[in-house]
């Protein structure tokens, strides 16, 4: 199992911002949870009640019952729609890291002389740089074995040394994660060579190649400016390095112009590009199987620096190669116009303020005054999927017209780029890639058009009778309730969007008994408290945007439906995906999320009817994780949205239900007409939201 590196955050001397250091990425289910750096931006909490009910008696499962709701939208006026039994026949089936260094209060002194794992003696000179885990210096060689005088290799006079406390959180495990990194990695195409590593009384140490300046470093020292020329070279040699780092199982996971750097000057390595850094690095394809690694979001898991982290990263969701190619866009732009559009912005929920950014800006608008190929750039990389084999022999012909036509008179060293569209000329049996012919044109996101729609969720079930009712004024509630509780109908979901309600009633809930309150407050704890009492659970609850809710609590029938035996809610202003994660340990489940403008309330109860669940959170409706939780038998079990982000939660029923067909809706209108075609195929409401779903 990698050792990964934690910390906590500290500014740096450089103006950059670094990575953030996360704590260890607690174990949900045994698939693939991997060890990560998590980001702890803990969010405001208000609510975290339990209600603790005695022995109510537990049988089949009840439908988990859910509701949202948001502001904004055109409505027109209040709805209604009904499936009666008899409508279609009864026949159909339904950061910064903090490293241990003289600056933070780690007392070791660093020794005067080093010589670890074999190596020679070096004597420690003028420090080289810095980063939230280690410290690195020029080392010259002192001892006289082993030497041919010449500069590089093992036997250099110069070395560069990274010194790792051995209390850093890198270090908890041993020595640091990193060197595994370097055991596979090391002196690949622009990864330096790592030549020696041992421990010397208080710190790791690694002997390595020893570089020039970073990016960062050239971009300040040349008054913020690099020329296109530069850059697009950067570009080309940049995507062959991860090419070549990513054929080999890894992605690099914190790309960013202080990783990159140029071999030392007077060199004939001074124009050659070099990625460094691999603490963060994880593998994208399991070693012994050779498979993709599976996608997973733990959206409170952040692992990068926030400025050139890809939107991904800051989802929470596994790396994958896409991450890289993400961020080295970023780091492109941000050499050649000197800025980034989500530069500047403080405080606690920094990270949701860049990443929201990120999302509303277009390519075109990111790359203003830029040109074309990287606009073309940034277009196809964060268009890409998860688990997609990126193009990068075509992303580097796309500098093509930027660059010279004399390689050797570049501003940066492009023979890696050259070498890969040669070898994937050739095993094309062309050179060069114009094309491509055999790429389908892809949907495009990202387009910084925020929107905000309803999201509607249908299940199969058994002919039963369901309604409908939207746009419903607080004071028009009651009589919908009582004319569908005389009916036989309880409320299955509920949602809000305007400040109005959308009130969803079916015969399939296996409810008893239901109450319902509506509440100026979100939530009402007092009423809440006191149906517990009653042995009533919240199964549906919505928030409107004036901060009011509509909280629904039921009974359920012990020969039919499980009933919950504990229940437990949050109100918070950001997604408590710590919360829940916390709750899914203490064997709780999301039953039921609803947001009132931008706070959420997410309810989690005991003996919910799942084996498992994730949460797919994301700043447009999240479509790609979504069919990927469908293919691993996950159902969407709650939806809430509020006008920056969609939340849904997927679970694995712990009885498989005879269709497990699911559907999704996304419309501008509530779906009235689409739910009538629905219930046509047996299809019926689950759970319903509006909020922000494409950008
Ligand atoms: N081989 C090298 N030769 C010259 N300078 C180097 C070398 N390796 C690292 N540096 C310098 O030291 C800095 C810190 O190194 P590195 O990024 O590996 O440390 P880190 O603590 O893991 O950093 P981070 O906080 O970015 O994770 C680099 O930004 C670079 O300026």
């Amino acid at each position: 199992m990698p050792e990964l590196r934690s910390g906590t955050r500290r500014d740096r001397t450089n103006p950059n911002p670094a990575p953030v250091a996360p704590p260890e990425r607690p174990r949900r289910r045994a698939a693939a949870a991997r060890n990560r750096r998590t980001a702890a931006s803990a969010p405001a909490e208000e609510e975290d009640l339990i209600a603790n009910a005695g022995g109510e008696a537990a049988g089949e499962e009840v439908r988990i019952l859910e509701g949202g709701g948001e502001i904004g939208g055109g409505v027109d006026e209040e709805g209604i729609g009904e499936r009666r039994m008899d409508d279609y026949g009864s026949g159909g089936k339904s950061a910064d890291k903090l490293a241990g260094g003289e600056e933070e209060g780690c007392a070791a002194p660093l020794p005067e002389k080093v010589q670890v794992g074999g190596s020679p003696l070096y004597k420690i000179e003028r420090k080289l740089g810095k980063g939230g885990f280690g410290q690195v210096y020029v080392g010259r060689r002192i001892s006289t074995t082993n030497t041919n005088g010449r500069m590089g290799g093992a036997n250099a006079v110069e070395v560069a040394l990274k010194f790792e406390h051995r209390t850093s959180k890198g270090c908890n495990y041993g020595p640091p994660y990193e060197w595994q990194v370097y055991n596979t990695l090391g002196g690949i195409h622009g990864v330096p060579r790592v030549h020696f590593k041992g421990r010397q009384g208080e710190y790791y140490v690694m002997v390595m190649d020893m570089l020039g300046p970073s990016l960062w470093d050239v971009w300040n020292n040349n008054a913020h400016t690099m020329s296109t020329e530069m850059v697009a070279c950067i570009a080309i040699e940049a995507i062959s390095i991860l090419e070549k780092m990513h054929s080999k199982g890894y992605v690099h996971g914190d790309v960013k112009p202080e990783n990159f750097l140029l071999g030392p000057p007077g060199t004939p390595e001074e124009k050659k590009l070099f990625l460094v850094d691999l603490g963060l690095a994880t593998r994208w394809k399991d070693t012994s199987s050779g498979q993709h690694v599976e996608y997973e979001q733990w959206p409170d898991v952040f692992r990068g620096t926030v400025r050139y982290a890809s939107v991904h990263a800051h989802l929470g969701r596994t790396g994958s190669r896409r991450d890289d190619l993400e961020s080295l866009a970023y780091t492109l732009i941000f050499l050649l116009r000197g800025r980034l559009p989500w530069q500047g912005y403080q405080g606690g929920n920094k990270g949701f303020l860049v990443c929201k950014k990120k999302m509303a800006t277009s390519p075109e608008t990111l790359c203003y005054f830029c040109p074309q190929p990287f606009k073309q750039f940034v277009e196809y990389v964060v268009n890409l999927k998860f688990d997609e084999e990126p193009n990068y022999a075509r992303y580097i012909s796309l500098f093509d017209g930027v660059v010279g036509p004399n390689p050797d008179i570049r501003p940066i060293n492009t023979d890696g780029a050259q070498k890969l569209i040669y070898q994937v000329g050739q095993k094309r049996g062309r050179l060069m890639m114009e094309e491509d012919d055999d790429e389908q044109p892809k949907k495009k996101i990202r387009m910084g058009m925020p929107a905000t729609q309803w999201i509607s969720v249908y299940n199969a079930r058994r002919p039963m009778k369901q309604r409908y009712h939207y746009n419903v004024a607080d004071i028009r509630l009651a009589q919908h309730i009582e004319k569908g509780n005389e009916d036989g109908l309880y409320i299955s979901c509920v949602a809000s969007c305007a400040n109005l309600w959308a009130l969803i009633m079916d015969a399939g809930t296996g409810f008893i008994a239901q109450v319902y309150e509506l509440s100026p407050h979100f939530l009402h704890k007092e009423w809440i408290m006191e149906q517990w009492e009653k042995n009533y659970y919240i199964s549906a609850l919505a928030g409107a945007n004036n901060g009011s809710s509509l909280v629904v609590m039921s009974k359920g029938i012990s020969s039919k439906g499980t009933q919950f035996a504990q229940q437990s809610y949050k109100v918070s202003d950001s997604f408590p995906f710590k919360w829940i994660n916390k709750k899914w340990r203490e064997g709780f489940y999301v039953t039921a999320m609803a947001t009132a403008g931008s706070r959420w309330g997410v309810v989690m109860s005991r003996n919910a009817g799942f084996s498992d669940q994730v949460v797919e959170l994301d700043f447009l409706y999240p479509s790609e994780g979504i069919h990927r939780r469908w293919d691993s038998g996950y159902r969407i079990t709650a939806t809430a949205a509020t006008l920056d982000q969609a939340a849904l939660v997927l679970s694995v029923p712990r009885r498989k239900p005879a269709d497990e067909t699911q559907e999704t809706l996304r419309t501008s209108a509530f779906p009235s007409q689409h739910v009538k075609e629905k219930w046509a195929k047996n299809l019926y409401i689950a759970s319903v939201c509006y909020g922000r779903t494409v950008s």
